[in-house]
């Protein structure tokens, strides 16, 4: 809960709001369902994690919000609009970087301000501040092929957060990574979201990913998708430093997660039985 000026508690805004969304698709000739009714609210300016077992939707939910899928029923709005296909007010950031080869590094995270019109030296200035905020400063003129797959991943951030998208969609953006650079780019994302203050939508299955970076976890329950718990995040920030993994609050937070999950076998088990 933010606070006013005036010391009174003001409501958090809405930014995102998923109503009873459901997904159905065809498979072999007979509808399934994979999200079933799903509700999930996002304040302007949190970080939210969906963490969930593998195929219980998350990326459907994403793809939903991002406009890239239509949902069965239900409906999505942002900033107080029912939403519709696509858009360049919602920037994305998948695990394959989707950069243009023949292109730089800075005319890749050009191409929505092109897009948009704006002039040559005006988005030249943008793409380089937003180059210099994900830890790329310098290697502006550098070619995809030449820099490395955490480079390329920052340049993906970059360019998504250079259009100034109201929301910032990412889906599973580390998993290609190893390790190391995997917990580096944790660190830089959550810099970047601080200092830019956008609201972000994070698709992880990595328990740890999830507790290190959001405000609030939407848990999955799979077969049908549907959200299990939403948890408001209690780990202190800011959070730079990843030896707060040891902290009580995130070792707390990390076994209630555990614990329900293995209530997701549970019933699954119910239902074989
Ligand atoms: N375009 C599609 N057509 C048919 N089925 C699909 C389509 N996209 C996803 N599915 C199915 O929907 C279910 C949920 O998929 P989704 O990719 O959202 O899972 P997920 O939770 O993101 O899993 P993971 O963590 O493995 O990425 C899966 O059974 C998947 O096969």
């Amino acid at each position: 809960m933010k606070t006013t000026m005036n010391g009174i508690a003001a409501p958090e805004k809405p930014l995102l709001e998923i109503r009873d969304v459901s997904k159905t698709f065809m498979k072999d000739g007979k509808e399934f369902l994979v999200l079933e009714r799903v509700n999930l609210s996002i304040n302007e300016g949190e970080f939210v994690c969906i963490l969930g077992p593998t195929g219980c939707g998350k990326s459907v939910t994403l793809q939903i919000v991002a406009g890239l899928l239509e949902q069965s029923s239900g409906s999505v709005i942002l900033d107080g609009k029912e939403e519709h296909g696509p858009g360049p007010h919602k920037g994305m950031v998948f695990q394959e970087y989707a950069l243009l080869p023949w292109r730089t590094v800075v005319e890749n995270v050009e191409i929505g301000l092109e897009l948009k019109g704006i002039s040559k030296k005006e988005r030249r200035r943008i793409a380089e501040e937003q180059l210099d905020l994900v830890g790329l400063k310098g290697a502006e003129s550098r070619m995809v092929h030449e820099i490395s797959g955490g480079m390329r991943q920052r340049a993906a951030i970059a360019r998504a957060l250079a259009n100034r998208p109201k929301i910032l969609l990412m889906d599973e953006p580390f998993e290609a990574l190893d390790a190391l650079t995997k917990e580096e780019m944790q660190i830089q994302i959550l810099k970047a979201w601080e200092k830019t203050k956008t609201t972000i939508f994070f698709v992880t299955h990595d328990v740890d990913e999830a507790i290190f970076l959001s405000d609030k976890l939407c848990v999955m329950d799979i077969n049908p998708g549907r959200v299990k718990k939403i948890i408001t995040n209690t780990l202190p920030r800011p959070r730079h430093e990843l030896v707060c993994r040891t902290d009580k609050a995130f070792c707390e937070m990390r076994d209630q997660i555990i614990q329900l999950y293995s209530s997701l076998k549970d019933e699954e088990l119910d239902l074989v039985f």
